[in-house]
């Protein structure tokens, strides 16, 4: 029976509904389906150029499974808020998690379970938590300024990619754990190295086609164990300090200085359904969607700066009108860098981190004029009409000042996702984009940014991992005269 209808605006009662079965599709080959056309690393934009062939509604077959693509930002609109009850996120995500023997945090939790997960997070994230959090933020903010310092006196390039990385995991480490790791000044921490491996696998596993761990382990499964073992003792460490901290002083209950003090505080809360393994679960959650995101929308940020010196210099001027210096940065310079603020936007809609979003269904239901039944896998474009030039004026330049006007293309990308599993951490990411970008212009004019590897057209390629970022990038600064 269907249960639901998306867009019913988008068909009449008179129209008769489509079936799965019916809409276009890339011609593939029997049994294969269209599996050998496209390439992990670079998938959503095969999807995308498959969307400018095939509308906004069509279907593509990898081996045994039909997934339904969208490309429709009011049709993936209705989808993204019919959650929890209408869509999902694909199956196999949380069974390889289990797996592994992780615990399910937010982004793989469903129904009621989500619900209590999503209170405790929201709280965590809330702007005015993230607010508490700023210290942190400004003193990393700061170690990454005086590490490029030393690059510029020394007239050395810098690893753009790895050294956001750095900036980031030290950013949400210290925010999740309560605990700094310094991965700016100190190399690469341990458990940064686990989650890492831990990351790989879990995207490897989802698309390889033999589950063959189940029946016998490599020395990569082995490790993987060990990764994963090792992190549990880690977060359980954190979570014992953390239950210590909050026994001797209990005002921080209402003050959290860090997310793990306030999803406790939180999980504390009369009837909020949540236990200590599912705080677990969700440090390791914030981990992995706190890093490689803002990492990667940072790298392209500096990378689109690089070849718009128009937009560069009017960041510049704004930064050191506003927030000059890492030591004295406050909330409310960061709030008041507003160009800043526009460049993040316009990167971001440019090179979104999640340039598409897959989903299953939950029960059978109607997507535009499709009868889709449960279980469907739907994956939606979302980098597909902020391109285009009929919905965005000059869709493919990179032009800032459109976020400052009334009629910014707001609704179209959805680069945080929408509905009820909007991403939590939008916040805290445009705080951490202000706070790295202030600690660049404020000190260092950028003399070049290049990919290591160019592409054909000699532009920097797009790679699609756990999340779309850039090929290697180095940065070449001098300190402000
Ligand atoms: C530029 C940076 C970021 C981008 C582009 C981004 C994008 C996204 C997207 C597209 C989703 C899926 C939303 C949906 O299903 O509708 C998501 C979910 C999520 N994000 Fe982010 N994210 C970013 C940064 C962060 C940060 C810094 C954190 C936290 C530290 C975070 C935490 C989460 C969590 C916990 C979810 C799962 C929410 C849920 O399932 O209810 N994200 N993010």
């Amino acid at each position: 029976m269907t249960e639901s209808i998306l867009n019913p605006v988008a068909h009449t009662s008179t129209q008769t509904l489509r079936r799965i079965g019916e809409l276009p599709h890339p011609r593939g080959l029997p049994l294969l389906g269209n599996a050998l056309q496209v390439r992990a690393e670079r998938i959503h934009r095969d999807v995308e150029a498959w969307a400018a062939i095939h509308g906004p509604l069509f279907t593509i077959r990898l081996g045994r499974t039909t997934a339904l693509v969208v490309a429709d930002h009011e049709l993936i609109n209705a989808i993204l808020r019919d959650r929890p009850d209408g869509f999902r996120r694909p199956s196999v995500m949380a069974r390889v998690s289990d797996e592994m023997g992780g615990e399910r945090g937010i982004f793989l939790a469903e129904g009621a379970d989500w619900k209590n997960q999503r209170r405790m997070v929201m709280q965590a994230l809330a702007p005015h938590a993230v607010k508490a959090y700023f210290p942190l933020l400004a003193r990393v903010g700061a170690r990454l300024q005086a590490r490029w310092l030393r690059a510029a006196q020394a007239g050395q390039p810098i690893e753009l990619n790895s050294d956001l990385k750095r900036y980031t995991v030290d950013v949400i480490a210290g925010l999740a754990f309560g605990t700094e790791v310094n991965t700016i000044e100190n190399g690469d921490d341990l458990i940064q190295q686990h989650i890492e491996r831990v990351l790989n696998a879990a995207s490897w596993r989802s698309m390889f086609p033999v589950p063959y761990w189940r029946y016998v382990k490599l020395p990569a499964d082995h490790r993987l164990d060990r990764s994963m073992k090792e992190l549990r003792a880690a977060v359980d460490g954190f979570i014992a300090g953390s239950r210590r901290r909050l026994r001797e002083n209990p005002a921080l209950a209402e003050r959290p200085s860090n997310m793990l003090e306030a999803m406790l505080a939180a999980a504390d809360q009369e009837g909020s359904g949540i236990d200590d393994n599912t705080v677990v679960g969700n440090v390791s959650t914030m981990l992995m969607a706190g890093e490689d995101t803002t990492s990667s929308a940072l790298a392209w940020l500096v990378w689109l700066f690089g070849r718009h010196p128009e937009a560069l210099r009017k960041a510049q001027e704004e930064v050191r009108r506003i927030a000059p210096d890492p030591a004295a940065f406050s909330i409310e310079q960061m709030d008041a860098l507003d160009y800043v603020e526009a460049c993040a936007h316009e990167a971001i809609r440019l090179k979104p981190p999640a340039p598409f979003m897959p989903l299953e269904t939950i029960r059978d239901t109607v997507i535009g004029d499709v009868q889709v039944p449960a279980d469907t896998v739907v994956w939606c474009v979302l980098r597909r009409e902020s391109m285009d030039d009929e919905y965005v004026r000059k869709a493919g330049e990179f032009l800032p000042e459109r976020w400052l006007r009334p009629d910014a293309p707001k609704q179209l990308g959805m680069p945080f996702g929408g509905g009820p599993r909007l991403c939590p951490g939008r916040y805290l990411s445009l705080l951490e984009i202000k706070v790295a970008i202030a600690s660049l212009l404020g000190r260092f004019d950028i003399l070049s940014v290049d990919a290591v590897k160019p592409d054909e057209r000699g532009e920097v390629s797009e790679i699609l991992g756990f999340v779309m970022g850039p090929g290697q990038l180095r940065m070449r600064l001098k300190e402000r005269g």
